[in-house]
């Protein structure tokens, strides 16, 4: 049996801000830390001992990461950061309140920026502060491939390839594999895994530091899933 166990980072301070963060690079909150922490119990507590972490470029992850394998004490096992795994991108919402950005445009416009499968939020200017192409951790990309905006659909056309070309593999590699990450690449990841349709996809939501284990056999499939925070 495979396990792959999906962790989104815990609380970040624009999280606790109430502020559209996306590809910004923000750490956690105090209370995120006590999240990333809990989570490393968890796993402890369950027996559930990651061989790998694979996680975005993104502090708030990467961090999450760590310290629930500083709690499992394998700080030593291998950890594979990529863009891929990066939250969905907001484009120019970045960094904006979502209170205010609600108050301005209407619940139901900012409900399908946020929720809504293929439609993305207004795209950042090229020449724009908050666009990738400024940030030196991306310079080796093509900049092509590099998002000024992202629907959940786009995020999952990055995050697929990703999953068939390193995470399979990895998984085939490391028999349980920890992915720390974000939201709603973890929305992606799971569309994919369950089968869960355009639609439906829309009411799934993944709670901060609670990591979700799913069993897997040999092809793959998923046999089990399970969140460690409130077993079945
Ligand atoms: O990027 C963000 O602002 C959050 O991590 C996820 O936001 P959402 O709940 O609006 O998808």
């Amino acid at each position: 049996m495979r396990r792959l166990i999906l962790l989104r980072h815990g609380q970040s301070v624009w999280n606790l801000e109430n502020r559209f963060t996306g590809w910004h690079d923000v750490d956690l909150s105090d209370k995120g830390r006590d999240e990333a922490t809990a989570a490393g119990s968890l796993m402890r507590d369950a027996g559930i001992l990651p061989d790998a972490v694979y996680t975005s470029v993104l502090t708030r992850a990467i961090r999450t990461g760590f310290m629930s394998l500083d709690v499992l004490e394998r700080l030593w096992i291998p950890m594979v950061k990529d863009w891929r795994l990066n939250e969905r991108h907001y484009g120019a919402l970045t960094g904006l309140d979502k209170a205010e950005t609600a108050e301005q445009y209407g619940d139901e416009q900012v409900h399908v920026w946020r929720r809504s499968f293929a439609t993305p939020p207004p795209a950042l200017a090229v020449d724009d502060e908050r666009h990738p192409r400024h940030d030196p951790r991306y310079a080796d990309l093509d900049p092509s491939r590099l998002p000024a905006t992202e629907s959940l659909k786009d995020t999952l056309a990055r995050v697929l390839p990703y999953w068939r070309s390193d995470l399979v593999p990895a998984l085939q590699q490391y028999p349980t594999l920890l992915i720390a990450a974000h939201g709603n690449s973890l929305r992606a990841l799971v569309k994919h895994l369950e089968g869960i349709s355009d639609e439906a996809i829309t009411g799934v939501e993944i709670a901060t530091g609670d990591p979700l284990v799913y069993e897997l056999d040999d092809d793959l499939g998923v046999s089990r899933k399970y969140s460690l925070r409130a077993p079945a």
